[in-house]
């Protein structure tokens, strides 16, 4: 027991053990404070603890110290300090007052990281709940790019999605102090986001390897230089952090950190924060990019890409609601082609598709960008004019899609006429409800179609609904 007792066991502690008076004024520490807090035992006795806690805790553990010298013993106190190489380390305090000696005495856990732990589980908590909680793709991007500015410098901080199919990139977030958002381009006309893509390794390029590499960096094209190089009179990025979007479809894009400072470098350790995080971004962007794709093929047209009957009835609601508050005029036009069924027995479905995307092309053309042209289903479609002061309005507009459709189709070298039969309902003559005014509209265009098609006719009710 006696040669137990003689070694010092305090020397062994992995916690650093502390002695402060009550100016806390350091008396002593434990071998171990070197290994948690940087400075060895003389480099620090007779200095202040104080002086060594990081200035936004300084309050907190002011009064801390405080209430432990009142005689309370403290069990689970957490602050950082700034360690000699100036990083945190966050440390949990056990404290007590020694009255007999006037110090108090205390046992300091390294909780750093723990910390990091736990801070990073949070970051990916809350790139995974961006995906549910933004509303589009956009908002996304800014929420991963505040995200990811909490955990290093990211003033200039790129989103490049990567598309397989034609070996393309594209930049639809792109933050930076120098540089507008790149265009789209060849994967292969910029090296760095090729290895990054391609090879699927985070690449952090300092000023040496910058300078190093250059030639090999360099952008191949033209427009990719210009994407790439820093505006006149500024120099280009200092730091070049790239880290790949993979998802298990193959890789998705690139996240991309550029600084220009010396103050914004970056490190080996903010290479893995960020390869840490990758993952849970590229999941939460595919989410994303897949209920945005469920959305529009729920809202639109898949083969002439206008908005769908749902879409239009929604649209139309709106329009209905608004006309009615700033009392305008609302008007109608349904299209419904003549023997359009022909095409398709003569000349195959396929080329009876075309033609319907073909009408679709040239109905958005005979209107304003402000107006709705949706395809209700077949070879059925509507427009939505909003706004126009007079019958005559909706008529013309109709007029001029009869005249439209007086050219013929080029389908694919084939040339066809197919002519329209077009009903008019307007609100408020019409009716005041979406499903009465579109009812109006399509009974308008079957007698155009009974009388011969090829024509325009205007609703014959005139009473509300
Ligand atoms: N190619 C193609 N055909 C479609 C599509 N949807 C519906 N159709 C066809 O479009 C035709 C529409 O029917 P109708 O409007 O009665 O045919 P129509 O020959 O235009 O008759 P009228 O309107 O009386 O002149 C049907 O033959 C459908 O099979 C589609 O997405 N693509």
């Amino acid at each position: 027991m006696q040669s137990i007792s003689s070694f010092n066991l305090v020397d062994l502690l992995l916690d650093a053990v502390c002695v402060v008076q009550v100016d806390s004024t350091i008396v002593f520490v434990s071998p171990a404070f070197e290994r948690i807090f940087g400075y060895a035992p003389d480099e620090v006795i007779g200095k202040r603890m104080l002086d060594l806690v990081h200035p936004d805790d300084l309050a907190a553990t002011q009064h801390q110290a405080q209430i432990v010298t009142q005689g309370e013993l403290q069990l689970q106190f957490e602050n950082r300090y700034v360690r000699k190489d100036g990083s945190i380390a966050h440390i949990r305090w056990t404290a007590r007052w020694l009255p007999d000696m006037q110090v108090r005495l205390a046992v300091a856990h390294d909780i750093t990281e723990r910390k990091a732990t736990e801070s990073m589980q949070a970051v990916i908590y809350a790139i995974s709940e961006a995906a549910h909680t933004t509303h589009n793709l956009q908002a996304l991007f800014l929420h991963i790019h505040q995200i990811v500015g909490g955990l290093l410098p990211a003033t200039n901080f790129a989103v490049a999605l990567y598309d397989p199919h034609d070996d393309r990139l594209s930049f639809p977030y792109h933050v930076n102090e120098h540089l507008p958002a790149p265009e789209p381009m060849a994967l292969a006309e910029d090296a760095r986001y090729a290895e990054v893509i391609r090879g699927g390794a985070t690449l952090l390029l300092t000023p040496d390897a910058l300078v190093a590499k250059a030639t090999h960096w360099r952008p191949a094209s033209h427009a990719a230089q210009a994407a790439t190089a820093a505006a006149p009179g500024a120099q280009g990025p200092l730091y070049w952090l790239g880290v790949p979007l993979q998802t298990q479809r193959g890789p998705l894009g690139a996240l991309v950190l550029q600084s220009y400072t010396e103050q914004g470098r970056y490190t080996d350790k903010d290479k893995e924060l960020l390869q840490f995080v990758s993952t849970q971004v590229a999941a939460a962007i595919e989410r994303k990019q897949m209920y945005e794709r469920l959305e529009h093929m729920a809202q639109y047209d898949q083969l002439t890409h206008l908005p769908n009957r749902q879409l239009f009835l929604d649209r139309l609601k709106t329009a209905l609601a608004r006309a009615r508050r700033e009392q305008t005029l609302l008007s109608l036009l349904f299209i419904d082609l003549d023997r359009f069924k022909e095409v398709n027995d003569t000349l195959g479905h396929a080329m009876g598709d075309l033609l319907l995307q073909r009408v679709a092309q040239r109905l958005l053309e005979c209107v304003r960008a402000s107006d709705t042209v949706a395809r209700l289903g077949g070879d059925e479609f509507v427009v939505l004019l909003e706004g126009g002061q007079a019958r005559e309005h909706a008529t013309t507009a109709a007029n001029k899609i009869l005249a439209a459709f007086g050219q013929d189709f080029d389908l694919e070298g084939q040339r066809l006429y197919i002519q329209p039969s077009i009903g008019v309902a307007i609100y408020p003559e019409h009716g005041g409800e979406e499903h009465h005014l579109l009812g109006h509209a399509d009974e308008a265009m079957y007698l155009s179609k009974r009388n011969g098609g090829n024509q325009v006719r205007v609703a014959l009710v005139s009473q509300h609904s």
